[in-house]
């Protein structure tokens, strides 16, 4: 991978991958989407990586948006729809990597930077960050997902309010409507976001990939569709060496040693 700003550290089976574009708050260019992509081709083919977590460099930032020097410079509405849709198609892969991945928001988390980590499976998030789609402010639509993902995790009403009012909130506001799922000193955000990550990454690969698959898919189909769907992928675990290294582990007492397959 050529990484110019993303900065990608492994520690064990957890990557920690860090935005890094200082001086523009980490906004988002087509260089970074790029360099995500490639990032997220490692994480699905790569069996050493259990679980990814994202966060910003420096304290200020998370993620600042998209980078409104690129915005401004789309010259026709045909390449502003080619950009926006390539974001999407980037962040609809990291939603859909069969391995958890932790949005650990320490700062500004704004614009194409709140639809990124609406696209991870868990947004923690530092007291001091603020977070919000401020695009009709600036004459523009969120273009990365933003009015898709936000309504449905926090509800129509509310994602209407943070996105017509293009208001920042703080975190325990993100807190209290469920944009995050959890608030932490800044100090202690990336601990505890390895913690999480690494006893995830524990856990059977295959299991947490058909269990998060079943989740995804289930929030648009009915409820007995969606049980159906989770008892074949129940059934489809026990063909897994896994399976029977889960079991065996309980009874003789010690963590399992999962494999991946
Ligand atoms: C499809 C998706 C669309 C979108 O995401 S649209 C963009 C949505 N994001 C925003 O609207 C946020 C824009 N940024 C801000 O509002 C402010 O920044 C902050 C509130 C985050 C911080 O304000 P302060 O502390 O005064 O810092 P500063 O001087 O504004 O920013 C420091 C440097 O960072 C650059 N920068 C900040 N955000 C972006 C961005 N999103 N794209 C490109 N550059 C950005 C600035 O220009 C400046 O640079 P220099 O020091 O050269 O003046």
């Amino acid at each position: 991978m050529d990484l110019k700003n993303l900065i990608w550290e492994q520690e064990g089976r957890v990557v920690l991958v860090t935005f890094n574009r200082p001086k523009a708050l980490n906004a988002l260019n087509e260089e970074t989407m790029n360099e995500l992509a490639q990032v997220i081709d490692r994480v699905e083919s790569d069996d050493t990586i259990g679980a990814l977590i994202l966060t910003g460099a420096g304290e200020k930032a998370f993620i600042a948006g998209a980078d409104i020097g690129e915005l401004q410079a789309l010259k026709t509405p045909m390449a502003a729809v080619a950009k926006a849709r390539r974001g999407q198609q980037v962040l609809a892969r990291l939603e859909a990597l069969g391995k958890p991945v932790i949005a650990a928001i320490n700062g500004f988390a704004l614009g194409g930077g709140l639809e990124l980590a609406l696209a991870c499976d868990i947004r923690l998030a530092a007291d001091s960050a603020r977070m919000g789609l401020p695009e009709l402010t600036l004459g523009v639509v969120p273009g990365y997902g933003g009015t898709q993902r936000l309504a449905r995790l926090i509800g129509e009403g509310q994602a209407k309010l943070l996105i017509f009012s293009g208001r920042p909130i703080g975190a325990a506001e993100a807190r209290e409507l469920g944009l995050v799922e959890k608030v932490l000193p800044a100090g202690e955000l990336l601990a505890e976001a390895k913690k999480l990550a690494a006893g995830m990454a524990n856990c059977a690969p295959v299991a947490l990939a058909l269990a998060k698959g079943a989740i995804h898919a289930g929030l648009d189909m009915e409820l007995d569709a969606g049980c159906s769907l989770e008892a074949h992928y129940v059934g489809m675990i026990t063909t897994t060496e896994d399976f029977q290294e889960g079991m065996k582990a309980f009874f003789e007492k010690r963590p399992a040693q999962f494999k991946g397959y």
